[in-house]
């Protein structure tokens, strides 16, 4: 069936988590018969089950629905959804400029949250026309009037004719597609210029390769042709087109308005790139769709195997997930504590959990991971500038002129009662006050400059702990300023265990190495002689602990002549031996390493 570009619709829905986007996309799929409802799977889009488990969307995903409306009429939706994580804010962005419009879904009980301001700001920047969605009106909480007051106040959008909707219940859902049809303007790009097509997202299948999700803005795609890569001028051969319904289904072709997947032969999702372009290599656009940007790993870690034989097994596992996730970086490392392993980038804290998460589950594999860092930039005595994401790469200091470290604007929506609490934090955490502005008079919004190293050590933590979690937070990388930063080791009996080493402003160093200095004594084990355990900044100890010698004997337990029972604790021992790591002539249970790097 075609239908005409008049009749297409491409849309997103933006929301905080929890206040019912995955809920009401699967009615909208229920009500077109997109899924027949025995075959609903609680929720179809968010597809990979660390994102069902943890109830957050990780990457964006696309459905096309056939919606017959009031006037009689067949229209097709394409419903494009967004990743809902500060992590993945570059890719909101690409999904948004796929889209002509946005259902603004809020909890009727809960408002607005700072996520959803950010990307409701994100797609008027796109220019989307954004539809009002108030749901779970069938909460006893509810307030609907509220709602929307703060959709005016804040957002600065009219409100009055908000959908008032129940996703869980069915209500209003109808209303919802067909303000989408009314509301939400049809793409208008023809189909008789040349191609260019925006890449939102992409997937590696090991047929396939991988496979491009692409929203067609000028003229036409279809297999057979010759296609070019914009941001690399890569070529590749068109060998399928087609759409989500919501498996892949090919089709003829894919022309301009119109949202599918493109397969051509392309081996790696580098080759993919979200943001990128699609040109026809033979009769290429001029330029490109604006707003590519290359993805840059902010936050980086050291990924160990637990267990050493596992090395072959960790680059494999690397390797794979990279197929899928051209935003994870890679590069082998070595430690002397924790032996071979990985330095691996990550656009943020939660894409850093989820990969390490996804290596332990589905591959298998226990990891040691070190406290993550941000990328320092450091300017040297002898003119050279160089970039630190690895505490062990940190000058000496005296050959550092300066050092300038990330700082992202963070915007806190928070209930008034809580401002002081929030105040405190964001002081502790080096934060520059900007402002502060009342949504109503129970909530505000507070925004502060701060270190990026300071929210990825504990903030959210913390944020939510100190306001009952009724704070969100939204953050955007707004550059580089100078910073008293230094590097603490961490010795154990006089050596170095380059693991452990930090980088933190000076003003925190000392607390932070009491913490850790205090924490190694609690878990490491006594020996047979004395330990010391010290911080040092430089050749200038900072913190110490002592752990007393013992002369630990496993048999003294057992009196008497009871063999058996003597061989099966030096057994014992033995296997508590392997998962040791030996420093100097000080074994470190492992478990003393992953409760340390814990802490950060
Ligand atoms: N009472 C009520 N609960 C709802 C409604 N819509 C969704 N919920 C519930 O709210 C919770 C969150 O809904 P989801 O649809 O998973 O929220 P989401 O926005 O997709 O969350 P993320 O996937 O984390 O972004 C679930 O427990 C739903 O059952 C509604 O209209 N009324």
């Amino acid at each position: 069936m075609t239908i005409p570009q008049e009749r297409i619709r491409n849309f997103c829905i933006i929301a905080h988590i929890d206040h019912g986007k995955s809920t009401l996309a699967d009615r909208l799929l229920e009500y077109t018969g997109t899924i027949p409802e025995r075959k609903m799977e609680d929720q179809i889009l968010d597809r990979m089950d660390l994102e069902r488990e943890r109830g957050i969307t990780i990457k964006a995903q696309a459905v096309r629905m056939i919606y017959r409306a009031d006037d009689g009429k067949d229209y097709l939706l394409n419903l494009i959804d967004t990743p809902g994580h500060v992590d993945f804010n570059y890719e909101v962005s690409r999904s948004l400029a796929a889209c002509e419009g946005a259902l603004l879904v809020v909890d009727a009980s809960q408002g607005i949250e700072a996520q959803t301001l950010a990307n409701t700001y994100l797609a008027l920047e796109h220019d989307l026309e954004i539809v009002p969605v108030i749901n779970k009106i069938d909460l006893p909480s509810a307030n609907p009037d509220g709602v929307k007051r703060e959709i005016e106040d804040i957002i600065g959008l009219p409100a009055d004719d908000a959908l008032l909707v129940s996703a869980k219940e069915g209500i209003g859902i109808k209303e919802v597609l067909e303000a989408v049809v009314k509301r939400i303007p049809p793409p208008k790009g023809s189909e008789d210029e040349p191609l260019r097509a925006l890449i939102f997202d992409s997937l590696y299948d090991s047929y396939k390769g991988a496979i491009a999700f692409v929203r067609v803005m000028e003229g036409r795609i279809e297999p057979g042709q010759k296609i070019k890569m914009m941001s690399t001028g890569r070529t590749f051969e068109v060998t399928e087109v087609g759409i989500f319904s919501p498996d892949m289904v090919s089709t003829d072709s894919l022309r301009a308005g119109e949202v599918g997947y493109v397969v051509a032969g392309i081996k790696n999702v580098k080759d993919t790139r979200v943001g990128d372009t699609i040109t026809n290599a033979e009769n290429p656009a001029e330029k490109p769709l604006p707003g590519y940007k290359k993805a840059v790993p902010m936050v980086f870690s050291g990924v160990y195997p637990a267990d050493g034989e596992d090395y072959e097994k960790l680059r494999e596992a690397l390797e794979k997930l990279q197929l899928n996730d051209a935003a994870l970086f890679f590069e082998p490392e070595t430690s002397a504590a924790l032996g071979f392993g990985f330095r691996c980038g990550f656009l943020g804290l939660l894409h850093m959990e989820v990969i390490q998460e996804r290596l332990e589950r589905e591959y298998g594999i226990n990891l040691i991971t070190t406290a993550p860092s941000v990328v320092y930039r450091v300017k040297k005595t002898d003119g050279q500038e160089i970039t630190v994401d690895n505490p062990t790469n940190f000058p000496d200091p005296s050959k550092i002129e300066y050092i300038e470290e990330p700082y992202v604007e963070a915007s806190i929506m928070l209930p008034s009662d809580y401002v002081g609490a929030v105040m405190e934090l964001c002081q502790e955490k080096r934060g520059i006050f900007k402002d502060m502005q009342y949504i109503n008079e129970k909530r505000v919004i507070m925004r502060y400059d701060v270190p990026l190293a300071e929210i990825i050590y504990d903030f959210f933590d913390q944020l939510k702990s100190r306001t009952r979690g009724y704070a969100s937070l939204d953050y955007e990388f707004t550059g580089y300023k100078k910073s008293e930063l230094c590097k603490v080791d961490i010795l154990i009996n006089g050596e170095i265990v380059d693991a452990l080493s930090f980088i933190v402003h000076k003003d925190k160093a000392y607390a932070r190495a009491r913490l850790l200095v205090e924490k190694l004594r609690d878990v490491i084990p006594r020996q047979l002689f004395e330990i010391p355990i010290q911080a040092a900044i430089g050749g200038r100890i900072i913190a110490r602990e002592t752990i007393k010698a013992l002369r630990k004997n496993v048999l003294a337990k057992c009196y008497g002549g009871d063999v058996t029972r003597k061989k099966k604790l030096l057994e014992k021992q033995k296997e508590g031996k392997k998962r040791m790591r030996q420093l100097g002539k000080v074994e470190v249970p492992q478990e003393a390493f992953m409760s340390v790097l814990k802490m950060g």
